[in-house]
């Protein structure tokens, strides 16, 4: 039913004040008229950002004169209070602890936490605790070992690498709360407290990914309204141990560019990432490895598989495996949406259909694999290409043949040099991780809640409207 219908019969209502609880999905109304008696908390809310607040925000309730209604204006002589109604809202958090990177993007994650998220949280009635996370790994190392009893939620303000980060901590602390071994994670169980991820670093490709919009407001609107969004996750490991949780990865050009960024933080965020995909395009270079890899078996219900306990490494039979040059070697349990690539990079996998996409580019030239890389930002399929392969898998297993191939390791592009040989590097959530040999990585589904909602749920649900 169209909103404004709800409104027809309300003409004959007395011109008092009356509580009206309304169900708008997606609909964009503003307010207007003297808010007199209005909770000076909630001002915020009716200036730049109500037209929003009011498309995200499924229900709420308002109390106040309601005189007029043209087109999408809610007209009020008074409007004595406005409140999110969060009744049936199970999910929605009473306190969360923060964890805030001050040096994501260009170190503007502080000022998007205190002028954006915290005024929201505040009016919602939520407590919080924030920690500004003082070197790299400090989220980790803090996640360790912090009481987080009393606390329904975590988030993350900052990039892909810190909320990647957050997401690892909890996990880890997950394994190690249920006992289990940390240094070969075969089955791990789930994280215990959903995580909320404010976009304030450079790719934001998490939130992107969640919310199909790297917007802080509304990341906060999911956290606030405790909207809870499983997510798949992947495991990395290489000889069996255990190296870390995340969502995404890159090995060749992906890892090398990332590779490159790293070795030049004194540039700012956007020039570094620039410079990093043109000097890894000038030498670019295909990598010579095996890829194995366990096809989904979309067939198996996901209960049941989990039920028959993950992962399937046991079935030898089912594996698979392509081998030669490679340019580069993505694997991703989520969409990885991104403003450079707002279909995604992974645009078929889903976040919590317990598959993960490998996408794979042989060798070739350097315009075609350019151009390869372009399509990402257009609407034509970047995968059309006759030396670009797609599957959807379990498991996947990539083992570089030998390090010849690359670059002298002098060189801030190719493999790198460690006290135990030569090692590649992998770009993980837009983190480095160097390997030197074979990287295992499995998907485990629906390993973490994060709020948030997948666009697909929000674009099937239905316009309704209700009335009280
Ligand atoms: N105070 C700090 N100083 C330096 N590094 C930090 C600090 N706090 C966190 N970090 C680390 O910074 C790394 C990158 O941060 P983050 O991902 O938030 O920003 P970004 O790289 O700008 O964004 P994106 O990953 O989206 O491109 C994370 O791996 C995190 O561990």
């Amino acid at each position: 039913m169209d909103a404004r219908n709800c409104f027809s019969n309300l003409e004959a209502w007395p011109s008092e004040s009356k509580t009206l609880l309304f169900l708008f999905p997606r609909e964009e109304f503003f307010l207007s008229g003297p808010l007199s008696g209005l909770n000076s908390d909630l001002s915020p809310l009716f200036s730049s950002q109500h037209a929003l607040l009011w498309k995200t925000l499924d229900i709420f309730t308002i109390i106040g004169d309601l005189v007029n209604i043209h087109k999408n204006h809610l007209i009020f002589t008074k409007l004595f209070s406005f409140t999110p109604s969060f009744t049936g809202f199970s999910n929605r958090p009473k306190s969360l602890k923060i964890l805030l990177n001050p040096q994501s993007h260009k170190k503007e994650a502080t000022q998007v936490y205190y002028e954006k998220v915290e005024p929201l949280l505040k009016i919602a009635g939520i407590k919080t605790d924030v920690t500004i996370t003082e070197y790299e790994g400090h989220a980790l190392s803090l996640l360790k070992e912090c009481e987080l009893q009393g606390f329904d939620g975590v988030v993350c303000v900052g990039g892909d690498g810190s909320a990647s980060e957050v997401a690892h901590a909890l996990l880890l602390r997950a394994q190690k709360n249920a006992g289990l071994e940390t240094d070969s994670i075969l089955t791990p169980v789930g994280a215990q407290l959903p995580l909320g991820v404010i976009p304030a670093g450079s790719t934001n490709v998490l939130a992107h990914s969640l919310h199909g919009v790297s917007h802080v407001v509304t990341a906060t609107l999911h956290i606030i309204m405790g909207h809870i969004q499983p997510v798949d996750v992947c495991t990395f490991s290489t000889t069996g141990k255990f190296l870390r949780f995340g969502f995404s990865a890159m090995f060749g050009f992906g890892g090398r560019a990332l590779a490159v960024a790293e070795n030049h933080r004194w540039m700012s965020p956007n020039q570094r990432k620039d410079f990093a995909i043109m000097k890894a395009l000038a030498k670019l270079k295909p990598e010579e490895c095996e890829i194995s890899f366990l096809p989904f078996n979309s067939s198996q219900d996901l209960e049941e598989r989990r039920a028959q306990g993950y992962p399937k490494s046991d079935c030898n039979d089912q594996w698979q495996m392509i081998q030669g040059q490679f340019l580069n070697v993505s694997i991703m349990a989520i969409p990885c949406q991104c403003s450079v690539a707002p279909r995604g990079l992974a645009p078929n996998t889903r976040l919590n259909n317990g598959s993960m996409a490998l996408i794979t580019a042989r060798n070739t030239s350097r315009p075609e694999f350019i151009k390869h890389l372009k399509r990402y930002a257009s609407i034509k399929n970047q995968f059309n290409f006759p030396f670009v392969d797609t599957y959807t898998v379990e498991e996947v297993k990539v083992r570089p043949r030998s390090n010849s191939s690359g670059p002298h390791p002098e060189e801030d592009h190719g493999p790198c040099e460690t006290a135990s040989g030569n090692c590649f590097p992998w770009n993980v959530d837009g983190d480095l991780m160097e390997v030197a040999s074979e990287v295992h990585v499995r998907v485990h589904p629906r390993l973490i809640n994060l709020y948030g909602r997948s666009m697909e749920e929000m674009n099937d649900s239905k316009v309704t409207c209700s009335c009280l």
